[in-house]
């Protein structure tokens, strides 16, 4: 494993089936064989600290990551997703619990378990900026354990989809800020990992650069069977590239499914409700009751915003009602990952 935040380098080693165990879930596959997930965490536990001091960061996690998936993970700030990550990657002992790579056991034989694993931890600022992009890429293949003559034709596919191909013999130093986030992703990939851990991949990238380095995670993942564990405050990115996500509070996971299956959870819901009868005085009255998010005039109609679960929506149709409040329009507003993640961490970001 070669890790972009802190130089530590765990080179490929050699396969130790001794090490490998049954621990973790395993995958079935179609010619009925199983096969371990790409990351196995079993009740992982660390605290930073010791008594009225103590920071539990961890607590108790447990998780099965399957192989070729992307997973976001989200939470607040301070939730422990760092912790976790360094926890799996060895970089932070845990006090308890176990990690498998492959279903190799980290603590039993850890060059092999990370042979495959690498990890972008702090986006563009490990690479080496007086190389150029592609003696970067040569680089931190050669540490990964690889050739870089056999690699190369996968460097170029890198440069060519992240578009930096005109820039690969330029030193990373003369490059913009979102180049040098492109350059530290492809430096990630250069050697073929199986697994990659990306803290924060899109942030300070354009539009345009974020969207051509989701496109890419995602077709190494359907491709190449790339594993992708990416932590991001980004909800759209997470929505758009991630198949699943793993919200995790205070140490612990909180949720943990598809985008689309967390939002059916949800049973806060968003209406816009259009009238030409909300006045002052009734719409004073609905915010003090109810958690009304926008107010919007409209030509003569106000549109109005409100976050309301079931039992609020029945009231304030009863509300309305009572007041004789004739209704344009109602519109129910999907939630997105977004109001999910609102919902379930109580707000905190
Ligand atoms: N080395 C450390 N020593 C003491 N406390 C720590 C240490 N590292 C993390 N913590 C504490 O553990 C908790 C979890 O921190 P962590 O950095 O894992 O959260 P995070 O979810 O990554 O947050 P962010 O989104 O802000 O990066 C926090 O309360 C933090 O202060």
């Amino acid at each position: 494993m070669t890790t972009r935040e802190d130089g530590v380098v765990r080179d490929g080693a050699a396969d130790d089936s001794a090490a490998r165990s049954d621990t973790g879930t395993r995958e079935e596959h179609g010619n009925g064989e199983t096969e371990p997930p790409a990351v196995a965490v079993d009740g992982l536990r660390k605290t930073f600290g010791t008594g009225e001091d103590a920071v539990t960061a961890v607590d108790g996690v447990s998780v099965a990551i399957e192989r070729g998936s992307i997973v976001g993970l989200l939470g607040p700030n301070g939730a422990g997703k760092t912790t976790l990550i360094k926890c799996v990657l060895g970089m932070v002992l845990p006090d308890e619990g176990s990690v498998h790579i492959g279903g190799i056991d980290t603590r039993a034989d850890p060059r092999a378990a990370y042979a495959q694993v690498d990890a972008m931890l702090e986006g563009a600022r490990n690479d080496y900026w007086r190389l150029t992009v592609r003696e970067n890429l040569r680089y931190f293949a050669t540490i990964s354990g690889v050739d870089p003559d056999s690699v190369a034709a996968r460097h170029d596919r890198l440069l060519e989809r992240l578009d930096l191909t005109a820039k690969a013999d330029v030193a990373v130093r003369d490059l913009s800020r979102g180049m040098k986030q492109k350059v530290s992703l492809a430096s990630v990939l250069a050697g073929g990992a199986d697994v990659v851990f990306l803290d924060e991949p899109t942030l300070g990238l354009d539009v345009e650069s974020s969207r051509t380095l989701q496109r890419e995670l995602r077709r190494l993942a359907t491709e190449e069977e790339l594993t992708v564990v990416l932590s991001s405050h980004d909800m759209d990115v997470v929505e758009t590239v991630c198949d699943r996500v793993v919200i995790v509070s205070e140490g612990s996971i909180v949720a943990d499914d598809s985008v689309d299956a967390l939002a059916r959870t949800d049973d806060t819901h968003t209406v816009q409700l259009t009238s030409g009868d909300f006045d002052e005085t009734l719409t004073a009255a609905l915010r003090e009751r109810f958690t009304v998010t926008t107010i919007e005039r409209r030509g003569a109609d106000t549109r109005l915003e409100v976050r309301a679960d079931s039992d609020d929506l029945y009231a304030l149709m009863a509300h309305l009602r009572n007041h004789d409040v004739t209704l344009e329009e109602v519109t129910t507003v999907e939630p997105d990952l977004e109001d999910v993640f609102v919902e379930i961490t109580g707000g905190r970001r």
